[in-house]
């Protein structure tokens, strides 16, 4: 890894290494990659026939420090698909480069993996949204990356991609549907949604001025992750469906009393988990 204080990055070698130690370590050979969001990490014990990573133990891969992201990548099969699961995820605000967060992505598509699953906690701006709506992500805006904080910043590697990778089409529609079709056979649609998600760099929750203006920009869920590793995946040509689970509403009224926390955030996890566990694994299997 280079670093010169401006811009820090990897070189294809260190992204091959880990890949390479991936393949030499782990029998599975998986297609779809998923990373999970606070708390919901449940979905990784989920997997059959299990090889399990500590972060610590792969080389060159970072190491997670949040509540609720437990460091370890599992390798297994999830309702007859082979996949690749992280169990906890990096952010920026954690003090990585947005190399280092970004960079499990480049490792799957190494591996062979064409399709990442997004999870994560996220604050409703959208007014109909309510707590434990699962939101199919439509798009993102990445605010991060107004300010110039993006993966892609930096020398382009062509074999990871072009240096102007679109973006319009970010999240699979085709993805979108199938999520959309599976939520309705199970019975989830009451609280399926669909929206744009904004990442935030964090680690503060937003100021009741920066809801008013995130939602003027059209924005329907706040959060402090998933778009860096959305656009390196689309950089390297990866398939991506997102979910953001709405673990609390954000708060735009001056007079209100409530107060976002990360206990309240992990305890919605917990209460809607399961349904999105079902989700992603009855939608697996159709993939
Ligand atoms: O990893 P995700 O985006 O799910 O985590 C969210 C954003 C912050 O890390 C944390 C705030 O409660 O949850
Ligand atoms: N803001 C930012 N990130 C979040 C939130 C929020 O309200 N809830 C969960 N992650």
């Amino acid at each position: 890894m280079t670093s010169t204080g401006e811009s820090c990055s990897y070189t294809y070698e260190e992204y091959k290494e880990t890949a390479d130690w991936l393949l030499t370590h782990a029998k599975q050979r998986p297609k779809v990659a998923i990373i999970c969001g606070s708390g919901l990490g449940g979905l990784a014990d989920l997997l059959v026939e299990k090889t399990v990573f500590p972060y610590a133990e792969i080389p060159h891969f970072p190491q997670s420090t949040v509540e609720g992201h437990d460091g370890q990548l599992v390798f297994g099969e999830l309702n007859g698909k082979l996949c690749v699961c992280m169990q906890g995820r990096f952010h920026f605000y954690e003090g990585h480069s947005i190399a280092k967060v970004t960079y499990p992505v480049r490792v799957f598509y190494l591996l062979g993996v064409d399709t990442l699953i997004v999870t994560n906690a996220a604050g409703g701006l959208n007014p109909k949204f309510n707590v434990g709506d699962i939101m199919l992500i439509r798009d993102h805006i990445n605010l991060p990356g107004f300010a110039g904080i993006n993966p892609l910043c930096g020398q382009n590697d062509d074999r990871f991609g072009s240096r102007f990778p679109c973006m319009s089409d970010a999240y699979d529609r085709d993805l979108l549907r199938l999520a959309q079709e599976t939520a309705q056979e199970q019975g989830c649609a009451a609280f399926l949604q669909q929206g744009v998600y904004c990442m935030l760099a964090g680690p503060m929750y937003e100021t009741v001025a920066e809801c008013r203006a995130l939602r003027i920009l059209g924005a329907e869920a706040v959060g402090m992750s998933t778009v860096p590793e959305v656009v390196l995946a689309r950089h390297c040509g990866l398939r991506v469906l997102g979910f953001s689970l709405i673990t609390n509403k954000v708060v735009t009224d001056y007079e209100s009393t409530e107060r976002v926390s990360h206990n309240e955030v992990l305890e919605t996890t917990r209460m809607r988990t399961k349904d999105l566990q079902k989700l992603v694994s009855n939608l697996l299997s159709k993939l």
